[in-house]
């Protein structure tokens, strides 16, 4: 699937705009690009990322996806993620909830671990389908490589301008330690205006780093009244930041919500691919500001409403486990169920955007 394919995104609907980041010049130190990376990430913490070096392994990746979600359903559905708050494999349209009410997801992902993918022939943490092993090597493992040097960059970049010692957020994030790291695949098919392929969430780790071909992906800024698309960019990445970097920043670096919903105009009645390697921190680190290693960060946090929302008490692990399990529809037993699946959001951002959801769907 190329994306010369594909109606474009139209050029008469609203869109929120964020800044385009080089990554050659952040790899060379350039000091203004720094200073820009910064201003998105601690705003809304979206942003574009062009001369990334992935495109190769991208166009692959979208390959495997399409291979994967071609299997018959019965063959996906024997490497189902499962309702136990594991999210490596196959995860079926409709097994997740968009809302509190209930409403089903419409996409399907093939999410394959950061673990896997490194320790390939061997397996680590789970099975694939015969699609993914089949690309491992040539595709998954070169795509995850990429995607680990982008993500480490820029947490380098974080981690000198939040005034912490060389290494500290590399330290949450070892390569060696199994982790919730995984690149995922996501497809969805066409549908009605404003169907929720995902519904509104914050990402669970630090860093996404998502490629889109065709448009549906929105953001909710804080203050506005309604949800924003962001348009695809051919060749640009969108990066944003997750949960965990939220926390350990005491809440400088912004996390924010976003949602997928059927693309809009003439590419709403295409199938969607989409793209991510998410980073996340290793299974064993603590979920916690890190006060005592800058004091940028510790003043932030004292600073803040609510201090206790930097002090979670959970491991990765815990956190991310709670916030699958919590959106599997076989675990819901009321509103509550979604409230227990949320992240690091604003509680009046979860608010609107439950009114914006009850109007889409009257
Ligand atoms: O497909 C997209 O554009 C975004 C996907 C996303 O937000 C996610 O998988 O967490
Ligand atoms: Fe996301």
């Amino acid at each position: 699937m190329d994306s010369t394919d594909l109606p474009p995104f139209p050029d008469d609907i609203p869109t929120h705009p964020l800044l385009v980041i080089d990554y050659a010049l952040l790899k060379a130190g350039d000091p203004a690009e720094v200073e820009r990376l910064w201003t998105a990430a601690t705003s809304l913490g979206f942003w574009y990322l062009k001369n990334h070096d992935s495109d190769d392994e991208v166009r692959g990746m979208f390959e495997m996806g399409a291979e994967t979600m071609a299997l018959p359903m019965e063959e996906k559905m024997r490497y189902e993620q499962g309702d136990d708050g594991i999210s490596f494999g196959y995860k079926a349209a409709g097994a997740n909830a968009v809302d509190a009410s209930g409403t089903l997801d419409t996409a399907q992902f093939i999410n394959v671990a950061k673990d896997d993918a490194l320790a390939w022939p061997e397996r680590a943490r789970r099975a694939y389908p015969r699609t993914v092993d089949a690309r491992m090597d040539s595709t998954i493992k070169p795509f995850v490589e990429k995607s680990l040097a982008v993500n480490m960059t820029l947490l380098a970049v974080f981690n000198e301008k939040l005034g912490f010692p060389e290494g500290t957020l590399a330290k949450q994030h070892l390569r060696e330690e199994f982790s919730g790291s995984e690149t995922r695949v996501l497809y969805s098919p066409p549908a009605g205006k404003d169907t929720q392929a995902i519904g509104a969430h914050t990402d669970f780790g630090s860093l996404s780093f998502l490629h889109n071909r065709l448009g549906g992906l929105q953001v909710f800024v804080p203050g506005a009244e309604e949800w924003q698309y962001v348009k695809p960019i051919p060749g640009h990445a969108i990066c944003n930041i997750g949960d965990a970097l939220a926390i350990f920043s005491g809440g400088i670096l912004r996390s924010n919500l976003h949602r997928v919903v059927t693309p809009p105009g003439l590419q709403a009645t295409h199938y969607r691919f989409s793209l991510v390697f998410f980073t996340r921190p290793g299974n064993s680190v603590v979920l916690r500001a890190l006060k005592e290693a800058s004091p940028i960060v510790a003043d932030a946090v004292v600073r803040s409403p609510d201090p206790s929302k930097y002090d979670t008490g959970v491991t990765a692990l815990e956190w991310f486990t709670r916030r699958i399990k919590n959106q599997r529809i076989k675990n819901r037993t009321g509103p509550e169920t979604w409230m227990a699946s949320r992240g690091t959001e604003h509680t009046e951002h979860t608010a609107v955007s439950a009114g914006a959801e009850l109007r889409a769907s009257a």
